[in-house]
């Protein structure tokens, strides 16, 4: 008889695809929620993308964007998609393009880079920040921060031409940053051909409204919860993540009307006021409808997740799920471990879309690894709450990773913002282990390495060369075993196949070779069991939790339903 003692996982990690099999066309036109749009609602995205249109060069996917084209002689009217996510034919707006001069058309070609395979215009883009004085959130430092936005535009296929910054103790109400600093961003904006003026913080509708008129009506101003949900516009490449993200630009738009219409309101020499008024209560309610109903499709998403995931919990095996600052390698720790090839570039918010492969470790055990989507320092919070349903995959997870970019001057910081996300999602209770990634890139390897094995929770590897990666196994593998509960149980010799299961899906401790006449308690019921000399039964000892064993009988091997669980006792271990 063989008596050995294994580990199970929390009882429901779920487990999911990457991508849903309600979801065959990621940039499918079918979404009826997006159908109601309208192209004056239909939030602008601020790079401008090239569309295969005969006689068109360019399209502009906003009036503020056509305006950048030089001058040309005469206008033409196209319509075609704006950035290729998944917007419906009815937000095919028509866009203003200018016919060019060959010289003109050949330095605008200049300016288009490839960003995810799209063609996007590089625009000028000026960046502004305000440093708070004595503000403790601002962790990040007003050049670091700025530094951080270069990044994110430059990922948005934006061209950085110059930034500023000022500090202030509040900033201004009216227009954010004091009317010195507006006249000398009026400066650089002729000296250096500026068309975008980005702000490090999120800026009302007023504010925006107000620097723009400062700034003329050719130059266009965002801010930094903007070019992140242009990002994400420009990255999602699943249905679901185009939900969300309309979702995200809807809630950031609803306040913001104001401004959309005070730009016709120009156009219209301010004559259609009151009428502008009325609009924007019309529009506002179009909005409102828009997004209940894409609440209520992504509602119907979370749902159809679910259940796909609850299907897959029949063995369960326990999900990993990798969280952390972007750009800090998930995806390079889920390609070694895996071999899945996902998306992971020098570039931020290169993955939107959870991604989750098995994970086979050398002693047999295995686990399922969850690549999610990066966080930054004053994430929207449209942003968090639209992707509800990705960030479900942490909360539902058995353990957390907390991937961070170790050589990078501000890790310290860039944890406590990761921390902060997740304080605003329910993973409290889920336990955490911290990986120290990109050790090869570090100023001193070795002393970082030390460091981290001087901490508790705290693994070195670098992703990229595999170096640490069977301490990272172990440590996973450690942290589960915390989650699970000790079990003994005897599985009847002639219920031999159940042990491959056990092992798949718990961790062995120990196997002991038991006579069943000794425990008479672990008789089997539906098998037969032997006594000296006949045969041996085998008795495991494992760490479940609650209902997963019964569980896995249950689900996997219907048969020994009655004879397996019944026979497991089980502690809290
Ligand atoms: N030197 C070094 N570079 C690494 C390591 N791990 C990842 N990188 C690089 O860091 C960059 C970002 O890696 P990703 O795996 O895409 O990062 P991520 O955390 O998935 O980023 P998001 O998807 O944006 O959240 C890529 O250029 C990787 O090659 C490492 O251990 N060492
Ligand atoms: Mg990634």
């Amino acid at each position: 008889m063989t008596l050995c003692f294994c580990s199970l996982p929390r009882p429901s990690p779920l487990i999911h695809q990457p991508h849903l099999p309600w979801n065959p066309n990621p940039n499918s036109r079918s979404n009826s929620s997006l159908s109601l749009s309208t192209h004056r609602l239909a939030p602008s995205p601020l790079a401008v993308v090239r569309v295969a249109q005969p006689g068109a060069e360019v399209a502009s996917p906003s009036p503020e964007s056509a305006a950048i084209l030089p001058a040309g002689e005469e206008e033409a009217l196209v319509t075609g998609p704006v950035n290729g996510s998944s917007v419906e034919e009815s937000e095919v707006k028509p866009t203003r393009v200018k016919k060019k001069s060959r010289e003109d058309e050949d330095s605008v070609d200049n300016r288009f880079t490839l960003r995810n395979g799209k063609e996007v215009l590089a625009e000028n883009a000026y960046l502004v920040g305000v440093e708070r004085k004595g503000d403790p959130a601002n962790t990040f430092g007003i050049e670091e921060s700025l530094k951080e936005l270069a990044q994110l535009a430059d990922t948005a296929g934006l061209t950085i031409v110059g930034s500023t910054y000022q500090k202030l103790s509040t900033p201004n109400a009216r227009s954010y940053i004091g009317s010195g600093k507006v006249s000398e961003i009026k400066s650089a904006i002729h000296a250096l051909d500026v068309e975008t003026v980005i702000f490090d913080d999120e800026l009302s509708a007023g504010q925006l409204r107000n620097l723009e008129k400062a700034f003329g009506e050719k130059v266009r101003v965002c801010d930094r919860t903007a070019l992140i949900l242009d990002i994400f516009n420009q990255r999602a490449a699943t249905h679901e993540a185009s939900l969300q993200v309309a979702l995200a630009q809807m809630e950031y738009q609803l306040p913001r009307l104001t401004k959309m219409w005070s730009h016709l309101e120009r156009q219209a020499g301010g004559q259609v006021k009151g009428m502008g008024e009325k609009q924007i209560e019309v529009d506002k309610r179009i909005l409102r409808t828009q997004i209940g109903v894409l609440k209520k499709e992504l509602e119907s998403v979370r749902k159809h997740r679910k259940q796909y995931r609850t299907r897959r919990t029949a063995v369960p095996v326990p999900v990993v799920s990798l969280v952390g600052y972007t750009n800090a390698g998930k995806s390079t720790l889920l390609n070694q471990l895996t071999g899945a090839g996902v998306l992971a570039e020098d570039k931020l918010f290169a993955t939107l879309d959870p991604t989750t492969r098995r994970v086979q470790m050398k002693n047999g055990n295995e686990f399922l690894l969850t690549d999610t989507v990066g966080f930054i320092q004053k994430l929207p919070t449209t942003l968090v709450a639209a992707f509800r349903a990705t960030l479900e995959e942490i909360s539902e997870s058995s353990l957390m990773v907390h991937v961070v970019d170790i050589s990078h001057p501000l890790a310290e910081q860039q944890i406590d913002a990761v921390d902060k996300v997740l304080s605003e999602l329910d993973v409290s209770s889920i336990p955490k282990l911290m990986v120290w990634n990109k050790v090869d890139k570090a100023a001193d390897p070795l002393k970082t390495k030390l460091e981290a094995a001087k901490r508790q929770d705290v693994v070195c590897i670098s992703a990229l060369t595999g170096d640490g990666l069977q301490d990272f196994c172990d440590a996973v593998q450690d942290k589960l075993k915390d989650s699970m509960v000790w079990v003994e149980a005897l599985i009847p010799f002639d219920k031999g196949e159940l042990l491959s299961t056990v092992h798949q899906v718990g961790m062995v401790e120990r196997t002991t070779a038991q006579i069943c006449s000794q425990k008479p308690q672990y008789k089997p019921t539906g098998g037969k069991c032997r006594g000296p000399g006949m045969g041996d039964d085998v008795c495991i000892d494992m760490h479940h939790q609650g209902m997963a064993l019964e569980q896995l009988v249950t689900e996997t091997t219907p048969q020994t339903k009655e004879a397996f669980p019944s026979h497991a006792s089980t502690s809290r271990g």
